[in-house]
């Protein structure tokens, strides 16, 4: 039901293979780029973003000017201050510096990826007709929604539109990166839209001009990879209040500390204070959150598929129900008629004529299966063709068929539509109907019934094949606690047993397509979030309310402009893909949110005993550092050198299994948590060692 003529988004047989194409991307440009906007990015105006790294900032801005005059908040005793003041200014300095590195990598992927596609955007020559049909040579620039160009073999598609006549094959790979042409012809909601940048590799096309200049598919990709739309997510603003709230907390710390330093006779330096606050306040995840959103939207991208927003890619995350199709997600989708089954007296040369004269003008997969099986079975067309007028499929009828001119109206498509045309025509229905077409769906099959006027002349088996794997995906799911809903426009027996043998949580039979949106609203009211797929124009209103819509790039521009992704494949599984990135991406953020804090804590307690030890606490030295200045140090370099270890796992997100959000927080507080808690003391000691053994503090 999403569709409502043909269902070309079937994906072909090697779409594993097709869907995982990473953009052509040269690396090495990224990192020279990065390391040049690591640079630029400690520019006040874009630290004072980011909350936790602006208290480091403003750390190195005094420690730096306590390397100039050691003694600039009083009088300050101790060797070699300027050196070490002077060594943690260029720690606090590379903090900064990895943390912005940790960004511009990230970034540096989504800009790679839109210069790729800005060369295959260039100013074009449009042939422009006016309304009185003269051709007018104009750029591409000057192009208006609703303005009529032609555009023949060769040329490159000046701006998205809607073929309005011709038909022409086109090569989409520059958007898609498959290379086989695809057929565009008037008519079809999907086969008619066109994209600027694509090349038309046959024939002719007259194409109405549906986006204004800047506005296209193109530059809205661009657009998006480019971050220039990413702001912040709710959850990362969340998330960024946490961190500045514990940065506070960590601060009132940090400033109990001097009174209780004076009171011992061990008063504690400006900039040791300064090392120990950087050292408590989150840095690690302060450094990497921005990296870990931009590396999730990537991801998506690496899919080939856009998303609108980063709270898209985020929301796929929190998804509870999946709303899917049946034929051509959860199956093959490649229906083709099997058999013919008479009922109510006639021979199965009857029914074979009947469904071969209501196919003829059937365009739809389905409509040629059946033309090629009646005609294979020795039918010909016995009526003028001209004469004739064909009655399109669409999913609110559930029927298609053929007006001969003698007036004899035939009919076919599903069952209860049959049945109720055959009502309304005062024929009667046929006793063995019912049982053809429980037979044709116990094997998950689509019978479609024939009729001509009132009488019913069988059911013609369509055959699908539920896709393998889907099985397992679906388990998958339900493991990471997402509700699946098949929704069809098939009958109930054909929809149980496909149901049953994909194993969906539930399933909606002979729906309309008003049902999707009723399905999607009903799930909303109880608190879920919702995603689904679709490609109709009648599936705009649905993927709009949906929290999550993914449309077919195959699909109407309604439906891409109403969804917040789009999928460049036109694969509907990927929607399952989607959610497991999301979910990746909302698990990394939390581990690494888990290993940030308890790192922080361990470190602290690691060298908060040291500095006292002055005062005569040596027993609290149970690490044995060399000395406090070199504690400080090791602890200030582990806490720096973090942050680029850790940047290579929030750009490849952390291992995902497929466990519900609990099992998941569970297994991350104790993973993370305890190596948060534990990798501190070891490696300040080692890193302590290697100071003390070099003799720099
Ligand atoms: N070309 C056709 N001519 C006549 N009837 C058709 C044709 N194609 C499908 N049908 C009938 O209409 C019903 C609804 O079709 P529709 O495409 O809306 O749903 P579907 O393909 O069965 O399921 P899904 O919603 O999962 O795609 C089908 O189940 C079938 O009975
Ligand atoms: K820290
Ligand atoms: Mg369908």
């Amino acid at each position: 039901m999403s569709n409502s003529t043909s269902k070309p988004r079937r994906t072909p047989q090697g779409r594993r293979d097709s869907r995982r194409h990473t953009p052509k991307v040269n690396t090495k440009g990224i990192y020279q780029r990065a390391i040049r906007n690591s640079f630029v990015k400690l520019d006040p105006r874009v630290q004072v973003r980011n909350p936790v790294m602006f208290v480091v900032w403003i750390g190195t801005i005094i420690t730096a000017l306590l390397t100039i005059n050691p003694d600039l908040f009083g009088k300050v005793t101790g060797e070699n201050l300027r050196l070490f003041n002077g060594l943690i200014t260029v720690i606090l300095f590379f903090t900064l510096v990895f943390a912005n590195f940790a960004e511009a990598v990230a970034e540096g992927r989504g800009k790679a990826q839109a210069d790729a596609l800005r060369s295959t955007k260039s100013d074009t020559i449009a042939r422009k007709l006016s309304p009185d049909g003269k051709v007018q040579e104009v750029s591409s620039t000057t192009l208006r929604r609703g303005d009529i160009v032609k555009v023949i073999a060769g040329d490159i598609i000046p701006a998205d539109g809607e073929v309005i006549s011709g038909v022409a094959s086109v090569d989409e790979s520059a958007i898609t990166g498959e290379s086989a042409p695809v057929l565009k012809e008037p008519g079809s909601d999907i086969a008619s839209s066109v994209t600027g940048g694509t090349k038309i590799i046959s024939d002719e096309l007259t194409i109405r001009v549906t986006a204004d200049p800047g506005k296209g598919f193109i530059d809205r990709m661009i657009a998006l990879v480019e971050g220039a739309e990413r702001s912040k997510t709710p959850n990362e603003i969340a998330l960024t209040v946490l961190l500045a709230v514990l940065t506070q907390v960590f601060l009132i710390v940090v400033a109990t500390l001097p009174p209780v330093a004076n009171y011992v006779k061990n008063p504690i330096s400006v900039a040791i204070l300064i090392a120990l606050l950087v050292a408590l306040i989150p840095t690690t995840i302060g450094g990497l959150l921005s990296a870990i959103g931009i590396a999730g939207m990537d991801r998506v991208a690496q899919f080939n598929v856009v998303a609108t927003s980063g709270r898209a890619v985020e929301a796929c995350g929190d998804v509870n129900t999946l709303v899917l199709d049946k034929t051509g997600t959860i199956t093959l989708g490649n229906r083709l008629a099997e058999e013919f089954i008479p009922v109510n007296g006639h021979s199965i040369e009857d029914i074979a004529s009947v469904a071969l004269a209501a196919s003829v003008f059937d365009e739809t997969p389905e409509g040629k299966s059946i033309v090629r099986l009646a005609e294979k079975l020795g039918s010909k067309i016995d009526f003028d063709r001209t004469q004739a007028e064909g009655i399109e499929f669409s999913a609110k009828t559930r029927m298609s068929g053929t007006n001969l001119p003698n007036g004899r109206e035939i009919r076919k498509g599903a069952v209860d539509a049959i049945k109720g045309f055959v009502r309304s025509r005062k024929g009667k229905l046929a006793a063995d109907l019912d049982q053809a077409y429980e037979r044709v769906s116990r094997l998950g099959g689509t019978p479609l019934a024939v009729c001509q006027n009132g009488d019913i002349y069988g059911i013609i088996y369509l055959k699908d094949i539920i896709k393998p794997g889907i099985r397992e995906r679906f388990e998958q799911l339900r493991r990471m606690g997402v509700r699946t809903v098949m929704l069809t426009g098939d009958n109930r027996i054909t929809a149980s047993v496909i149901a049953q043998e994909a194993g969906v949580d539930d399933f909606i039979a002979e729906a309309t397509p008003e049902d999707k949106i009723a399905v999607i609203q009903r799930e909303q009211a109880e608190g879920k979030l919702v995603a689904m797929t679709g490609d109709g124009t009648n599936d705009a209103p649905a993927l709009a309310q949906a929290n999550v819509g993914l449309a077919m790039n195959s699909g109407t521009q309604a439906a891409k402009e109403a969804a917040n992704m789009v999928d460049l494949d036109s694969d509907p599984t990927k929607l399952i893909d989607l959610v497991t990135i999301g979910k990746q991406l909302l698990i990394t953020r939390g581990a690494l949110t888990t290993f940030s804090v308890a790192n922080d804590i361990a470190k602290y307690f690691a060298i908060l005993p040291v500095i006292f030890t002055a005062a005569g606490l040596q027993s609290l030295n149970i690490m044995g550092l060399a000395s406090t200045q070199s504690a400080v140090l090791s602890a200030l370099i582990y806490n720096a050198l973090i942050i680029p270890i850790l940047i290579p796992l929030a750009l490849r997100g952390v291992k995902f299994r497929p466990l519900t959000a609990n099992q998941l927080l569970q297994r991350n507080i104790l993973l993370y948590g305890l190596g948060g808690v534990i990798a501190p003391f070891i490696a300040i000691k080692v890193i302590d060692f290697l100071i003390s053994a070099v003799g720099l503090a």
